[in-house]
């Protein structure tokens, strides 16, 4: 008898399963998946399709599918989502189901998956952002702490600059270091000479982990890749790199909550860890249930810098680099800056609405250098249907920002060229834009859009006010071409700075 009921139950569960995979299959069946540029290879899918040129490569296969096309990075569905009005469609209107993360080696190389803002999803991910954003916004309101920050870091780089006395130099290098020091202090309150060695290689690190970024994306969807002798798709690389910069946090960090650090910290409200330690500790006392805790904290300080970092100080490069390529755009940041503020002071924020056509080469510049092109990948939380096609819950999505910031639909056919005055009206105001997307849109849209900002501003109106920057070779400036990771870099460049607040308003 009890044989006879246990094969029943038996029967009963294998007719749901099959039934269920039935129903699955069919739905998958019934479902139109974007359509798919390129056929599939057994096992690693698209992975190795996409070539060297991964923004022409995109390009083509937008035009050729549309805003929505499917790849196959070994098993996994892989969505790209290009032009504004699909990407609306998909990330803001569908913003609840499409702001998930697929999982990223990055966070497991460190031993930290599902914490922090960046790959985390769900709960923790939202705690976490609304506790950085609060915590951010606390200190841009009233004494604007945030902008004080900036500027102290501002000072000591356009000083540093001007002692070279028209050595050249790596721009990108010196403004990596001072824009690390901006989150250093914001995060823990400290911040590091400009030639201290621990803080150089750490700020390194960060460069070597974006510029891994394809091996990483490997990795992610076909994890045995990172057992392949010699370290070929930088798995051992993006482990030590990531884990130097946890390291130097971490250390950071149990220096200012030791006995001794924790009263100086105090005294010092107004970083990013007393803020986060004080918010963890009112909700343990209130008994609420939380992801504040100390993993989740450094992982999030992690998260700041990596992506704090490489962002502001390569748009800070390809605007210099942008203008050294077109001078005559350099002549009329010149002219408004002695016009508007001259040399006895530096810009502020408050400045900001009267520096119009600054506002309008900054925009060009995040516009056209389009530096996290591909954004970061999104997860389907949920089946997303838009018209009469379908990307299954579980599939990566591919914010595509570069096809509306590059789209000649949008900025005219002189799109791919750098050309300020489009963000100038006829008035000479400064125009604002709703498909200007460089910080993404939706639920997951840039946390630091604000500081970003305010750093771009403050920086570059300072070093422009102070000098004009000439090519070693003006009439063989250095190349545009990008090299293209997470981010958008330009090639290493040296620039020679001219103090003009020595040399007479030097404009050519
Ligand atoms: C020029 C400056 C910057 C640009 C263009 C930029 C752009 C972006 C983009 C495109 C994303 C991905 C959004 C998505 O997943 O759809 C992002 C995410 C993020 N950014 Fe920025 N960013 C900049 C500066 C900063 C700064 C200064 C910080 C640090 C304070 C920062 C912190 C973050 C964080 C934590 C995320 C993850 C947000 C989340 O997953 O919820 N960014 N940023």
């Amino acid at each position: 008898m009890l044989q006879l009921e246990l094969s029943s139950a038996m029967f009963t569960t294998a007719a749901i399963l099959l039934g269920c995979c039935y129903f699955f299959l069919q739905s998958r069946r019934n479902a139109k998946l974007p359509p798919c540029p390129v056929r599939p290879w057994p096992l690693v899918g698209n992975i190795f399709s996409v070539g060297e040129d991964i923004r022409a490569q995109f390009r083509a296969w937008h035009s050729q599918c549309g805003g929505l096309f499917s790849l196959y990075f070994g098993p996994t569905l892989v969505v790209v989502v290009s032009g504004y009005k699909t990407i609306k469609e998909v990330f803001v209107q569908r913003g609840a189901v499409s702001s998930d993360r697929p999982r990223m080696y990055m966070n497991e190389a460190i031993g930290m998956d599902e914490t922090g803002i960046i790959f985390a999803s769900g709960a923790i991910w939202k705690e976490l952002r609304s506790t950085t954003l609060q915590i951010l916004k606390e200190f841009g309101l009233g004494t604007n702490m945030l902008a004080d920050k900036v500027h102290e870091e501002v000072e000591i780089c356009v000083d540093k600059l001007a002692e070279l006395d028209g050595e050249p130099v790596d721009l990108q290098h010196v403004a990596r270091v001072s824009v690390s020091n901006v989150i250093c202090n914001i995060t823990v309150g400290k911040r590091f000479g400009h030639d201290d060695p621990r803080f150089k290689g750490t700020v390194e690190s960060l460069m070597r982990v974006a510029e891994s970024s394809r091996g990483a994306t490997a990795i992610n969807f076909l994890p045995f890749l990172k057992y392949i002798p010699g370290d070929m798709f930088k798995a051992k690389q993006i482990g030590d790199n990531m884990n130097r910069v946890k390291d130097l946090l971490v250390e950071i960090v149990s220096e200012i909550e030791s006995t001794a650090g924790a009263k100086a910290n105090e005294d010092r409200e107004g970083n990013y860890v007393f803020s986060y330690r004080r918010r963890e500790h009112e909700k343990m006392q209130a008994g609420k249930k939380t992801s504040l805790d100390y993993d989740n904290m450094i992982k999030t300080i992690v998260d700041l810098f990596s992506a704090g970092t490489e962002t502001v100080s390569s748009t800070i490069a390809w605007c210099v680099l942008f203008i050294i390529n077109k001078p005559s755009v350099q002549v009329k940041v010149h002219e408004e800056i002695d016009r508007e503020i001259g040399q006895q002071r530096q810009p502020t924020m408050a400045d900001q609405a009267r520096l119009p056509y600054l506002g309008a080469v900054i925009k060009e510049t995040q516009r056209l250098a389009s530096i996290i092109p591909f954004s970061i990948m999104h997860k389907a939380a949920e089946d997303i249907t838009i018209g009469d096609i379908t990307i299954p819950k579980g599939t990566a999505l591919i914010p595509n920002l570069d096809s509306v910031l590059h789209d000649p639909e949008i900025w005219g056919s002189d799109a791919d060229t750098f050309n300020p005055e489009r963000f100038i009206d006829k008035d000479g105001a400064l125009i604002h834009r709703e498909e200007f997307i460089p910080f993404s849109i939706g639920p997951r849209i840039c946390v630091g859009e604000a500081l970003g900002k305010i750093e771009l501003f403050l920086f570059l109106s300072a070093m422009f006010q102070r000098f004009h920057f000439k090519a070693i070779d003006p009439l063989n400036p250095p190349t545009l071409k990008p090299n293209i990771g997470i981010t958008a870099v330009p090639a290493i460049y040296d620039v020679i700075c001219i103090d003009r607040f020595k040399n007479n308003h030097v404009n050519v």
